[in-house]
């Protein structure tokens, strides 16, 4: 979509970089670990979005002429722009499998490559993966609410620029069935769906009349727009009228959308106008500023809509806006590294790690993941990472790795899987995640842990720089 280089950065990033690289640092291993702070929209979980396509761009990444020349003009050193003239990542990078129900503060990314590498590609990191995140997150939320109703985004035009290519992308993920957005549909080959413009009725003398024309154009998956005037006396009569013209040639009128008003009331009365008229099957849409509380209302108010368009509150993110995801060094040049806060849950959690998902004996999430440090397995016991004094037994559940190797030498591993394969494996985890944690208001902490020799080799790091 957007021609991505490695000057998409913040410029501290390449500030750094040239230290590094005239002090003779720029070939020091490190190690980053991506994780984020806190749950969105207060939920239980969250689900991991952007990864492959990061892994995609991140494989082409370089810097251009134009960029060389640019940041000459910006007094950056010959030799440095030389270096980064053929500058490549080729580092290793393990992460949980996009689509992943995550959570707070286990890593869900590690990168580990040169210091320079690592430090190169931390901002356009964050800006892929923190923005996909959020809006995958959203849409589950959207999702477990809406439950089998079909879920259309109609975000583009309210979307951040182009924002909106990768929440329609994002939303899809999380859950949704189709969206609006042509160029999303064209790239990832996922079901575009759309209706029609108030506009579109405006610009006939009469609505009738431009139901007609529309439906005949376009008669497959045909939906009309009924708010325009008057829902009930002239939108749904006429969508009837056209629809008994549409059996009359063998098709079918999809649905009519309403846009307005009390969405319930009008779904209500317009389902009895089209039942009474033998026209069970046409579905209703709604649109209108729906989020996961405006359609749980419609929900509990049993209002017989079929598909609900949502845009706005969708691809903003609504009302959080950014997922707080960082990229933290926590192991250098033969050492592990650490920064330290006044409070514990800002201080950061050094070594390579891993991170094991615990299971049940139904093969449900344990609601227990554990961070560990990289050779470790069979964790007997999880500590708070927070709370000293906190710690839990998990030796008896099965545990499963989930930061696992997606690219190796710069190069990804495996293949981009599609936009669906990654929504269903979504879906999955999902379902092994209990019901507590997926609760609307309130939901169940989900536990994150560190072994005890995670916590002891942090201790120890904590001490030596307190000494
Ligand atoms: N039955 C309902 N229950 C809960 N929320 C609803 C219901 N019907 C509509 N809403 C939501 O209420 C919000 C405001 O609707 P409101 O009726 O003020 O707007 P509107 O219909 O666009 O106004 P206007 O008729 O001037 O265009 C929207 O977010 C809409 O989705
Ligand atoms: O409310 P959202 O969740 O963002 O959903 C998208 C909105 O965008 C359109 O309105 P708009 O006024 O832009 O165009 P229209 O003239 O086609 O209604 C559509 O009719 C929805 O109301
Ligand atoms: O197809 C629609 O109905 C649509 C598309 C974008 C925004 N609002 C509505």
């Amino acid at each position: 979509m957007f021609n991505f280089t490695l000057t998409y950065t913040d410029l501290y990033q390449l500030s750094m970089a040239q230290v590094y690289f005239l002090k003779g640092k720029a070939d020091e291993e490190a190690v980053f670990d991506y994780y984020f702070r806190k749950i969105p929209y207060q939920g239980g979980f969250a689900i991991f979005a952007g990864l492959n396509n990061f892994l995609e761009i991140l494989e082409n990444l370089s810097f251009s002429q134009k960029d060389i020349d640019y940041l000459k003009s910006q007094d950056f050193n010959e030799s440095f722009l030389a270096y980064l003239k053929d500058f490549k990542f080729k580092g290793t990078i393990r992460a949980c499998q996009e689509g992943e129900v995550i959570f707070a503060t286990a890593p869900i990314l590690q990168v580990e490559a040169t210091i320079v590498e690592a430090q190169l590609i931390e901002t356009i990191l964050l800006n892929l993966l923190n923005f996909q995140t959020l809006i995958a997150t959203k849409a589950s939320r959207i999702k477990l609410i809406a439950k089998e109703k079909t879920l259309l985004d109609f975000g583009l035009r309210r979307a951040q620029g182009t924002g909106g290519y990768y929440a329609s992308k994002a939303a899809i993920i999380g859950g949704f069935n189709g969206t609006s957005n042509v160029i999303v549909g064209r790239d990832f080959n996922v079901p575009i769906s759309g209706t029609m413009a108030h506009s579109f009725i405006q610009s006939y003398d009469n609505e009738l009349e431009a139901f007609r024309d529309f439906a005949e154009k376009r008669p497959k998956n045909c939906v009309l727009l009924v708010d325009t005037y008057n829902t009930l006396k002239s939108g749904v009569p006429n969508a009837i009228k056209v629809a008994k013209e549409m059996e009359a040639k063998g098709q079918r009128l999809l649905a009519i959308r309403l846009d307005s008003g009390d969405l319930a009331y009008f779904a209500r009365e317009s389902r009895k106008l089209l039942d009474d008229a033998g026209l069970d099957y046409i579905k209703i849409a709604a649109s209108n500023q729906l989020d996961e509380f405006v359609i749980k209302s419609l929900q509990e108010q049993n209002a017989p809509i079929d598909i609900y368009g949502v845009g706005t509150n969708l691809v903003i993110g609504k009302p959080d806006a950014a997922l707080d995801g960082v990229y933290k060094l926590v192991f250098s040049n033969g050492k592990p590294r650490i920064k330290i806060s006044e409070s514990l849950a800002k201080t950061t959690i050094p070594h390579r790690k891993q991170v094991w998902r615990t299971f049940d004996e139904h093969g449900n999430f344990n609601g227990a993941d554990v961070i560990s440090l990289s050779d470790e397995k069979e964790i007997k016991k999880m500590n708070h990472p927070f709370e000293p004094y906190k710690s839990l037994i998990i030796g008896k559940f099965h545990q499963e790795a989930l930061l696992k190797p997606v690219m190796e030498n710069g190069m990804k591993l495996k293949p981009t899987p599609s936009l669906s394969e990654i929504a269903q494996f979504s879906k999955e985890r999902l379902a092994l995640l209990p019901l507590e944690y997926k609760r609307f208001y309130n939901p169940h902490i989900y536990k994150i842990g560190m072994s005890d020799a995670l916590k002891e080799a942090r201790e120890q790091l904590i001490n030596s720089h307190k000494n």
